[in-house]
């Protein structure tokens, strides 16, 4: 599993695929910085004028709803929907799920459109999936993944998305399979965006990878690989953001191998 993980790791690099972000205004910078570094190609653009011609261009759309306003949730079911006429994959991240009222009716209509993949906390997976009982905290998760598993799976049947709910473990569900990347490091949820990040690097792979369940443990499996090397150089979240960006441009093979911790539960 591991050699064809890391050959997945190599097309992206060859086919550098062009990935549309419709993003926040925190991580515009580190999701375009950390797309270039595996060796995509990213545009951030929201403008509903460019909207159609720019998702026809792309390869793949990334919708992460952080600072969303009417104009960009607008903007996002346009792209959306101009995905799905294209046939190009569409990957959601929920930032804030269950936060807010207009995140939630965002995310109602946004789920509806059918993404291709959903990344998030385990706290948005339950917010999304309306398992929560309690208000979330923000972006940042107060669960564990393996507490929403339940909550994935009701997703992943309903909507028919893959689901990758991220932590310390990361937890990939796509109809029977169930596969956890037990790689990472806690200093990743001290530097913002690094979920944003996951999810727009998942964009890049799902682009050239025919296999969807491939493609999106692939891509875990590389930021979390990169994130725990790095992590073990750093000195605090400051330079992890530094080293985590050059080890996702030039991990090898060999470190790749050596770290990856992947187990198929189903
Ligand atoms: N406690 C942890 N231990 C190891 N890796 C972690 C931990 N928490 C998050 N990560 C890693 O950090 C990245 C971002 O995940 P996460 O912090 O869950 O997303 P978000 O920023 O959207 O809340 C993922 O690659 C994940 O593997
Ligand atoms: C702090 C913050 N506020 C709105 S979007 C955002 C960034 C969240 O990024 P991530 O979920 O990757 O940590
Ligand atoms: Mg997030």
């Amino acid at each position: 599993m591991v050699a064809s993980l890391w050959k997945n790791i190599l097309l992206v690099r060859k086919k550098s695929p062009l990935v549309h972000n419709i993003t926040n205004f925190v991580v515009m910078n580190n999701t375009a910085n950390a797309l270039l570094a595996v060796g995509a190609s990213p545009i951030m653009a929201h403008a509903h004028a460019e909207i159609d011609e720019m998702t026809s261009l792309c390869a793949s759309l990334v919708i992460n709803i952080g600072t969303l306003d009417e104009y960009w949730v607008e903007a996002m079911c346009k792209a959306a929907k101009k995905a799905n006429q294209a046939s190009k994959p569409f990957i959601l991240d929920p930032v804030g799920a269950g936060a807010t009222h207009f995140r939630d009716s965002t995310l109602s209509k946004l789920v509806d459109l059918k993404p291709t993949v959903i990344r998030a906390n385990a706290s948005e997976i339950l917010a999304l999936a309306k398992f929560n009982k309690t208000k979330t905290k923000g972006v940042d998760s107060t669960a564990h993944s393996s507490e929403a598993i339940e909550a994935a799976k009701v997703l992943n049947e309903t909507f028919g998305a893959v689901i990758c709910i991220s932590g310390e473990t990361d937890i990939v569900v796509s109809g029977e399979r169930q596969i956890q990347v037990k790689n990472g490091s806690p200093l990743m949820t001290k530097v913002t965006g690094l979920g944003c990040s996951a999810t727009a690097i998942i964009g890049a792979f799902i682009a050239v990878i025919e296999d969807k369940t491939e493609a999106v443990l692939a891509a875990t499996a590389l930021m979390a690989i990169a994130g725990e090397i790095a992590a073990k150089e750093a000195k605090g979240p400051g330079s992890l953001q530094v080293l985590l960006l050059d080890k996702l441009y030039n991990i090898t093979e060999a470190e790749f191998t050596q770290h990856c911790n992947i187990e198929r539960v189903s």
